[in-house]
């Protein structure tokens, strides 16, 4: 495994200056990281030509959260969030049925903590606090994924989780997604899901669930409603039997391929 985050600037020290996840959302990345961008989209450009011509980048996002018992943050009806609420498991579906390159966000970012790459230590402490990863370093994995994949329909899982993210995305990759899964879930059954897991997560624990709720409250919103104003967002209902939920999913799937 080599490391894609070739930069001599950590992107955490940056991303540690500019933010608190526990805070409002900044809403323009820093000079020196806009310039830093830049490089990446220059150096992407080749590769976006290359993806000019396919089709699919799909995003599926998670849930709603009904706040009840847990008190994580103020009371209110339902807001979009929502670890555990069936991505993964409607992914494997989605990509048996139409064969899509699922591309979960979480899991390449485990990847780079089991490999001991250079950002490792520091991408184990973020997720066990339960913080979004700087976008520079997620999005050069998904970048390397997509290059170097034979597919040209990807199903990337788990992300954007904040509007950082989703610029940097399209700014780097050149590309939007054609469709945006939005897996409504309540709360309480979210928190059973992930307490019962069992996949050995450092993050599928009370105290981190917490936390990560409440950043995705703050950051996963205005993404939600970005994508919600391009017409792009479906809501999907996560309560049901596996089978149910993807009987929603399928129709939505079977459209984009006829988008061809
Ligand atoms: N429809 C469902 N009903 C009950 N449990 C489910 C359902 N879908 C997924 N699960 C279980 O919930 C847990 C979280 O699902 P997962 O797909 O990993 O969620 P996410 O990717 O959104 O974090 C897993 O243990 C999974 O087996
Ligand atoms: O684009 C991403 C995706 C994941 N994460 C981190 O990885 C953790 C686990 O994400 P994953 O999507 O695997 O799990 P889920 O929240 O769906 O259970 C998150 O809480 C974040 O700390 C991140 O920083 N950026």
């Amino acid at each position: 495994m080599f490391d894609v985050i070739s930069h001599s600037i950590n992107p955490f020290s940056i991303q540690k200056q500019n933010e608190d996840q526990n805070e409002e959302p900044r809403s323009r990345p820093p000079r020196e990281e806009r310039e830093r961008e830049d490089r990446g989209d220059v150096e992407a450009r080749n590769f976006t030509y290359r993806i000019g011509f396919f089709q699919q980048i799909i995003h599926s996002q998670p849930a709603s959260i009904h706040i009840e018992d847990l008190e994580i943050i103020d009371h209110r009806d339902t807001y979009p969030g929502g670890p555990g609420s069936g991505k993964g498991t409607q992914c494997a579906k989605i990509v048996e049925t139409f064969g899509f390159k699922h591309l979960s966000a979480g899991d390449l970012l485990r990847r780079e903590i089991a490999c001991n790459s250079k950002y490792g230590s520091t991408i184990l402490n973020t997720i066990k606090e339960g913080r979004i990863v700087p976008s520079e370093v997620t999005v050069k994995l998904i970048q390397r994924e997509m290059e170097s994949s034979d597919n040209h329909k990807f199903l990337i899982d788990g992300f954007p989780r904040s509007e950082e993210n989703r610029i940097a995305f399209e700014r780097i990759m050149g590309a939007e997604p054609n469709i945006v899964l939005f897996f409504d879930c309540p709360e309480e059954e979210m928190v059973k899901r992930v307490l019962s897991r069992n996949q050995g997560r450092v993050d599928d624990n009370l105290d981190t669930m917490k936390k990560r709720l409440k950043v995705f409250e703050a950051w996963n919103l205005p993404v939600i409603n970005y994508y919600a104003e391009k017409g792009k967002l479906h809501k999907i209902s996560a309560l049901g039997t596996e089978d149910e939920i993807f009987e929603q999913v399928r129709p939505l799937f079977a459209a984009c391929e006829v988008i061809k």
